[in-house]
């Protein structure tokens, strides 16, 4: 029998396969099958939880962390690392007495990263530090385009700044860029309107996902573009800088400190525990080619 969890972080959902010694295949047709909103379980992606020793991509970081995240987008596709995803995973490891409140680290492909569990409800991750790649590019949807900021938190974002959250139409398909070539292997696209002094509102379509409630790494990459654009660095100033993100939903707190280390607090709830159904599961990849 596999065991699943359904967890979300500011309504961004995973599906969780509990796998300690990565005995469990996950090819791609899997992952979105599991994902699957009508057919599977549903999510906007798969957190596998196996032990970093047990895992080829995470081996070197058993030292560090005693748990890889190894997340999948919807799609069955793989991404560096995923922000609220590193929240619903600390919870569920609470939640299955493999750790306790306070600090934990969780090995990702973007590294190992300093989780807090705190008492209250909330989980803060070290998201680590942003870099912001030149060129310039621009974002369209339907007849409107816009300028975008390329922030990278470990995976590729490009924010925009628009008038009307609603611009950015249904976000069934992803958005235009120039130059088409601008993104070899993806991007996520964020987009922001002001709410107030050190407060904005996002949407965000993700690469291999589509439109998601909620982006932790997106929140990041919106809040290092905002404060960039605000003539606001931590690293010139000394002083750390802090903007409230609401997303659909719900919110996050994101903190650039002087060093550039990058906060991100927020939510984390487990949903539901199960079963996946074994035929089914074997299936998998002869209905899903
Ligand atoms: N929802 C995530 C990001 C997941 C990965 C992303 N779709 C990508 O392909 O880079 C988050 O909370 O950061």
């Amino acid at each position: 029998m596999t065991t699943f969890l359904k967890g979300h972080g500011t309504e961004n959902d995973f599906v969780i396969i509990p796998d300690p010694e990565n005995a469990i295949a996950l090819p791609p047709a899997a992952v979105a099958a599991l994902c699957d909103r009508r057919a599977g379980i549903g999510g906007d992606g798969v957190l596998h939880v196996v032990r970093s020793a047990a895992h080829p991509e995470a081996r070197h970081l058993a030292d560090e962390a005693e748990w890889f995240m190894d997340y999948r987008n919807g799609d069955g596709s793989i991404a560096e690392m995923c922000g609220n995803g590193v929240r619903v995973f600390a919870r569920y490891l609470q939640l299955a007495g493999h750790v306790t409140e306070g600090d934990v680290a969780v090995a990702t492909r973007g590294g190992v990263k300093a989780v807090h569990i705190d008492k209250e409800g909330l989980i803060t991750v070290g998201m680590g530090k942003a870099t912001l790649p030149a060129g310039d590019v621009t974002v369209s949807v339907d007849d409107r385009t816009w300028p975008a900021t390329n922030v990278n938190m470990g995976n590729p974002h490009a924010v925009a700044f628009v008038d009307d959250l609603g611009h950015a139409g249904t976000l069934y398909d992803p958005p235009l860029f120039a130059p088409a070539n601008a993104y070899p292997q993806g991007v996520n696209v964020e987009f922001v309107v002001d709410r107030g002094p050190g407060h904005v509102a996002m949407r965000v379509h993700e690469r291999g996902s589509g439109e998601t409630r909620s982006c932790g790494t997106g929140a990041c990459a919106v809040a290092v573009a905002t404060a960039r654009r605000d003539g606001r660095d931590p690293a010139v100033t000394g002083a750390p800088v802090t903007y409230e993100i609401d997303l659909p939903g719900g919110r996050l707190t994101i903190t650039e400190r002087p060093d550039g280390e990058i906060e991100m607090t927020g939510p984390a709830v487990i949903v539901a525990e199960g079963e996946i159904d074994a035929d089914w599961f074997a299936g998998i990849e002869t209905v899903n080619p």
